[in-house]
């Protein structure tokens, strides 16, 4: 017998109110619902429910890194921030270049319960970029991937970038490009422009980006391949992309909720919160893809959570490691920099959050919305609350979060995972807790 949930009074995405009734492992009943013997009733007047939300770009760190972040501690994150789905970037240690790797992640995932964990494959041996990695017994794992990366690193070679589009044809695969010619960023710091030479940081030039995504996309054209672009930053990486769509390239693209938001200005701090890769751009880069994510040129938001120790961001700025965390904060980023000035409703962010991300990673179970019979992955949020997001937002294990101290709208209030809570009034659930309903679910599907 598995619990049931019902969540009263909800505002769809649709701007429709609805009670949601959970049991069964489906959502069973969306609309007026009177009677649900037996199951616990959750109050979501004045919140919004949305599914799931399902992230692209996750970095779990889980192996090798593990002072940094676990697969355990992120998906703890992931529920915090109302994902459901996380698709794990594969610059771990081991490499996640093989099938043992991209398995092993996956099993750490289903074990700890707090989301699907669907690990990404490196394009290349240890993300070397010499040789391509073992692409098709990573697909025919029992992980299935379908998306490959060398994030954090470009796939610079341009044969071995076709050879790669080619081969994930064949399981209907993508290729996930991190954009960034490396000759043109050696040492880069910081944007490139008038503010990194007054603060005397090397710069990272937006042509490095756009230049390698202007490459890609003709080799997508010419392959007749999928490709999806990491983290775009710039208005040029927009305009390229806007150009390929529009001649029919299969190119898909997500934008960071990071540079949504912030200024290449804070910078001017020297805080390493603010250093990441691709760097914070311009505010009219910031304008450019807040409107390139309206008007769908770019996809998606992938929050490129990147935990990092203290000591790796308490130094001086060219000494500090690159990356945020974002999972925790992705849903109040996205509600300010796109929903409250109008640019996005809740049924857009349903979309760029949960169905399109789920679709271009060929996730099954995942994205399916909140209607009868979907699967009961179920986020609910409330768009009243604005506070100062603090630590107690943070639930991975690092906290280099850019967001500590400035004020954010909206909370996420509960996140449901194949049917049970795996965040309650604010709250993480239980890992205990949270474990043993994953196992009976498991346990149930065998027997
Ligand atoms: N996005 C980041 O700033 N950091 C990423 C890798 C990377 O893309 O450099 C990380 O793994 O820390």
């Amino acid at each position: 017998m598995t619990e049931s949930f019902l969540i009263t009074g909800a505002t769809l995405p649709s701007g429709e109110r609805a009670d949601i009734r959970i049991a069964d492992g489906r959502i069973i009943e969306v609309g007026r619902i009177a009677d649900a013997a037996g199951a616990t009733i959750v109050d979501a007047d004045g919140l919004i429910a949305l599914p799931g939300l399902v992230d692209l770009h996750t970095h779990l760190r889980e192996p090798g890194y593990e002072q940094s972040e676990t697969v355990l501690t992120g998906t703890r994150a992931a529920a915090a921030g109302g994902f459901t789905a996380v698709f794990a970037m594969a610059n771990t240690s081991p490499v996640a270049d093989t099938a043992g790797v991209v398995e092993q992640v996956a099993s750490l995932g289903t074990a700890a319960g707090y989301a699907t964990v669907q690990p990404i494959g490196a394009v290349t041996v240890g993300l070397k970029g010499e040789q391509l990695a073992e692409l098709g017994a990573m697909a025919r794992s029992r992980a299935g991937v379908r998306v490959f990366s060398d994030d954090g690193f470009c796939v610079f070679d341009p044969l071995l970038m076709r050879r790669a589009l080619e081969y994930v044809k064949a399981f209907d695969g993508v290729v996930a490009q991190h954009a960034q010619e490396p000759r043109l960023t050696q040492g880069a710091q910081m944007n490139e422009g008038a503010l990194s030479g007054e603060l005397g940081l090397a710069g990272w030039p937006a042509v490095a980006e756009e230049s390698i995504i202007a490459r890609d996309v003709l080799l997508a054209e010419h392959v007749g391949s999928r490709l999806h672009v990491c983290h775009v930053s710039t208005a040029g990486s927009v305009e390229v992309i806007r150009w390929a769509k529009a001649r029919g390239i299969d190119v898909t693209a997500e934008v960071t909720p990071h540079h949504l938001l912030l200024t290449e200005e804070l910078v001017a701090s020297y805080d390493p919160r603010y250093k990441v890769n691709p760097p914070l751009r311009r505010a009219e880069d910031v304008e450019a893809l807040r409107a390139a994510l309206a008007d769908g040129t770019i996809d998606i938001v992938a929050t490129d959570h990147a935990p990092h120790p203290i000591e790796a961001k308490q130094s001086e700025w060219d000494a500090a490691a690159n990356g945020m965390v974002g999972l925790e904060s992705a849903l109040s980023v996205v509600h300010a920099s796109v929903v409250e000035n109008g640019l996005l409703g809740w049924s857009d962010v349903a979309r760029v959050l949960s169905s399109t991300p789920a679709r271009i990673g060929r996730l099954a179970g995942q994205g399916q919305g909140i209607v009868a019979g979907a699967a009961p992955e179920v986020t609910l949020y409330d768009p009243s609350a604005a506070s100062e997001f603090a630590l107690d937002r943070l639930a991975g294990r690092s906290i280099n979060s850019p967001y500590l101290g400035r004020a954010l709208p909206g909370r996420v209030v509960a996140t449901f995972h194949a049917g049970y809570a795996t965040l309650l009034d604010g709250v993480v659930q239980p890992a205990d807790e949270v474990a043993r309903r994953a196992a009976a679910l498991v346990g149930g599907a065998r027997g």
